[in-house]
């Protein structure tokens, strides 16, 4: 099939007259709030009446008060809130038949034959049952006399969309479900904090995360958080580890320092081990662990992080609870050991930029595939695969959901991971493969010495970004795996120039994940008439294959470079890039590394701005944000933040446009709102620049509200990386070295699909050789020529009340098509 979406747009009141119900169900999970307010001001917009039904299933069950129409201010000021406003729960009754009958009845008595739900796999699974039912529900109603034959005429489709709101990431079909970043966010929050404390009494940390039967949110808070290890559900060990653990740790004492330093090298996540349920550890999995946890306080190492995921079991099926590891360690290794219980912090909290964003499109989406339902169209659940939104049939999502459980209970533990899908099983063969004890056959010789042993570099180029770090490190890590020699350019080109080339070792990046900026340094020179020096440079040290971690600059830097060959031989070496730059203007990616923690930091900016006002009068926030001329940023801390409009150079406006917007503004003033929010981007517009459209709204809105100004500068690129800029930092650079070590093994590098940039497009990572890059590429202004994110602008508009025509996004697609390639799945 083709997977391409067709344009289609939206014109408001398309869907006059419709019934629409949304609620929340099962645990609560941040971006909620925000999926709610776009399913109203979406079914609003299209012209359809719209109801909360409150309390989740149970609402629907007792009806009353608990089922109210929503109007547009009712989900004003929400989308920065934890939780959801409209209640949720855990709903005995709707499990039972005769509770369906009364949720049947409550929805028919007040037309509403279109739902909207927003819940974990548990509240999916009970909207498929209540569809599936819906025909013989309405029979016995009409039979009992509580509705009338028109009635069952009428509303004899029940139409379903689902939303996946859980933490737990634990529904087949999706890649990510809204609040599992947000959790992550808190969860890698708790772990950084630790680690200061860990580190001054040199103590272990068992931490247990959340996530029911499903341990996706300990693995990838390992892979973020540097954590020695993992316990999960779906990967439980085996039982004779006892005496396996004192043999290794018998062999570890005796390995020598290079076979030391190999093992270690391969564990490159921070976390010590992770236990999750889908892959229970092997039977030897105490052996495994102590041996690990001994080695790296032998090499100097201050503390460990373990991480239990609460349903984590052995391959037996009995727990593996965060007292039993505990136990193990205490007895086997006498370390000084705390327990740490995460809890209900991990719902908890502002949702993360990611998870608002998630929560405006799907809601929109899920409206859209309810209007255009036809009786014979299936239940869907909206999502996003990779950064495409899709369609999954319900039902088949729900089999499939139910399957992993299946699996999980037969100990069929590899089906288990195979089902919950690509995502899932890239991050946990990640985690596996950074976290293994021996190198793999074939990497070294009888007598230890690496039998490839190639000679790689790496260097930053452009302004420094959040996941820099974690980049370099796991590089840095993969390459001593490997057997390979692995250098650090510093300070950019400039160090290059100079001879600035230090090799690196494995401690060398010990806790670099979890670090903002780039502790290698970076300059935003390029190479210009100094590639004689660099090619001298790559000569010296025997350069065989070069990695440039940086944003726009990094993109020219290695084209220069590549575009140079001819003259300079020594180019003629596999050289890839990977984007990273809170901008977001590289071509070849819709995401570049940074972008994700700068948004966090501008949303969270923006709440702050915002709640300043409170108690005030009417207030309009004009902020501005970085970007260059790339309007990424200003669209979607837009998007997250429930402005009221963006300003970004790719989208002229007029005098006009602002002239509008500002009247719009008042009028919603006079309507009720007390606070707005506009975003410009640095480099909109020359003339209409921030002042003056502070000056504007400052002065038309005399006597209604009053206007301030931020300009929130470098504050965007700091902080601490987000646990989506670690991990992809980790994930990029691992297969940045994989692809290196190929085409060094091809030959002379001299074809354009030896220079390359490593992008996230769609669905999937994508090398593009950088000669092909050119022409997607506007110099100029250095912004890609097509980006993708333009697409939600109308959104934006749509949900600030505006009048604009919505860009559809959703396509309809199987599970199975989303499990295609699942080699460079993201
Ligand atoms: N098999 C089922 N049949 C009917 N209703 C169900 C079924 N499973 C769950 N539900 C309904 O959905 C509600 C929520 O389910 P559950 O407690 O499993 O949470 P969830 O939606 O999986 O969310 P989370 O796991 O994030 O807490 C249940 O309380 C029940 O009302
Ligand atoms: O909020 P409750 O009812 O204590 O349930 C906790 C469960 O809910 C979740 O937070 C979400 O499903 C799980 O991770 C956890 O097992
Ligand atoms: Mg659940």
């Amino acid at each position: 099939m083709d997977l391409l979406t067709t344009q289609k747009f939206i014109e408001r009141g398309s869907h006059k007259g419709k019934g629409l119900a949304v609620f929340t169900s099962g645990g609560d999970s941040q971006g909620m709030n925000a999926a709610v307010r776009s399913v109203v001001r979406m079914g609003i917009y299209l012209g359809c009446k719209v109801y909360f039904i409150r309390e989740g299933y149970q609402g629907m069950v007792d009806g009353g008060d608990n089922i109210e129409e929503a109007n547009w201010s009712s989900v004003s000021s929400i989308i920065h809130k934890g939780g959801t406003i409209i209640g949720s729960a855990r709903c005995m009754d709707f499990i039972k038949r005769e509770g369906r009958l009364k949720a049947a009845f409550n929805l028919v008595t007040r037309g509403i034959t279109n739902l909207v739900v927003i819940g974990g796999d548990g509240s999916l699974t009970g909207a498929n049952l209540f569809r599936q039912e819906w025909s013989s529900l309405l029979d016995e109603l009409l039979e009992n006399n509580k509705i009338t034959k028109d009635q069952r005429e009428k509303y004899k489709y029940l139409h379903i969309a689902g939303m996946v709101g859980s933490i737990d990431n634990d529904f087949c079909g999706t890649d990510m479900t809204i609040g599992t970043d947000s959790a992550l966010h808190r969860i890698i929050e708790a772990i950084d904090a630790i680690v200061s404390t860990a580190y001054s009494h040199q103590r272990t940390f068992i931490m247990e995360v959340m996530g029911r039967h499903c341990g996706y949110l300990a693995v990838v808070a390992a892979l973020a958080s540097e954590a020695d290890y993992v316990f999960i559900p779906e990967a439980p060990p085996s039982v004779d580890w006892k005496d396996k653990l004192c043999d290794k740790l018998e062999q570890a004492s005796n390995a020598s320092e290079f076979v030391y330093l190999a093992l270690v090298a391969a564990l490159a996540s921070e976390a010590d081990q992770v236990f999750i349920p889908e892959d229970p550890v092997p039977n030897n999995w105490v052996e495994k662990l102590c041996k690990r946890l001994q080695q790296e306080r032998k090499s100097g190492q201050r503390l460990n992080i373990i991480i239990v995921a609460e349903g984590a079991i052995d391959r037996e099926g009995k727990p593996i609870t965060a007292e039993l590891v505990k136990k193990v360690v205490v007895e086997n290794l006498q370390q000084d050991t705390r327990i740490t219980v995460l809890g209900h912090v991990q719902r908890g909290g502002s949702p993360s930029a990611f998870d608002r964003i998630l929560g405006c499109r799907m809601g929109a989406e899920a409206v859209m595939a309810l209007m255009e339902a036809t009786p014979e169209t299936e239940s869907c659940v909206v999502s996003l695969d990779g950064n495409q939104a899709v369609r999954l049939p319900l039902m088949e999502c729900v089999r499939r959901t139910k399957a992993v459980s299946q699996a999980m209970a037969d100990k069929n533990f590899d089906l288990a991971v195979q089902l919950r899908g690509r995502s899932f099983a890239r991050n946990l063969e990640t985690y596996k493969m950074l976290t293994r004890l021996k190198p793999p056959k074939g990497a070294f010789d009888e007598s230890g010495k690496p039998s490839e042993g190639y000679t790689l570099a790496v260097m930053h180029v452009g302004a420094p970004a959040c996941g820099m770090n974690a980049a370099v490190r796991s590089f840095v890590r993969n390459c001593i795996y490997r057997g390979d020699t692995v250098l650090g350019i510093h300070d950019g080109m400039e160090g290059f120039i100079s001879g600035n080339i230090v090799k690196m070792d494995w401690s060398d990046v010990t806790g670099w994940v979890a670090q903002g900026g780039a502790f290698l340094g970076t300059k935003r020179t390029l190479p210009g008439d100094k590639k004689g020096e660099i090619a001298a440079r790559i000569k010296q040290f025997n350069i065989q294959g070069l990695l440039i971690i940086g944003g726009f600059e990094a993109y020219q830097a290695g084209l220069e470079l590549y575009e140079s060959r001819s003259q300079f031989p020594e180019f003629c070496i596999p050289l890839v890039v990977i984007p990273s730059t809170i901008s977001n203007n590289v071509p070849g990616t819709d995401f570049s590394l940074g972008a994700d923690t700068a948004l966090n930091e501008i949303t969270e900016i923006c709440d702050r701005i915002r709640q300043s006002a409170q108690g005030t009068k009417r207030r309009v926030f004009v902020i501005e944000t970085m970007g260059g001329y790339c309007g990424y940023l200003a669209t979607l801390a837009g998007l997250a933040g429930g402005a009221d409009a963006a300003y970004i150079y790719e989208e002229k406006f007029s005098i006009k446009d602002l002239q509008q917007d500002v009247y719009h503004m008042a009028s919603k003033m006079t309507g009720g709102i007390q606070r707005g929010l506009i975003l410009r981007n640095e480099k909109a517009n020359d003339n209409y620049n921030t002042e003056f459209i502070y000056r504007l709204y400052s002065e038309e809105g005399k006597g209604l509200f009053t206007a301030r100004m931020n300009v929130l500068g470098h504050m965007q690129q700091g902080g601490s990386p987000t646990p989506f800029d670690r991990n992809m930092g980790t994930k990029m650079a691992a297969k940045c070295l994989h692809w290196l070590v190929e085409n060094i093994q091809k030959g002379s590098a001299n074809t354009p699909d030896s220079a390359c940039l490593l992008g996230v497009v769609k669905r999937q990572y994508k090398f593009t050789p950088l000669e092909d890059l050119k022409s997607q590429t506007n110099f100029a202004q250095r912004v890609p020529k097509q980006q993708w994110w333009m697409k939600l602008r109308p959104l934006l508009r749509i949900l600030a009340k505006h009048d604009s025509t919505y860009e559809e996004e959703g396509m309809y697609m199987t599970v199975e098509q989303g499990e295609i390639d699942s080699e460079n799945v993201i």
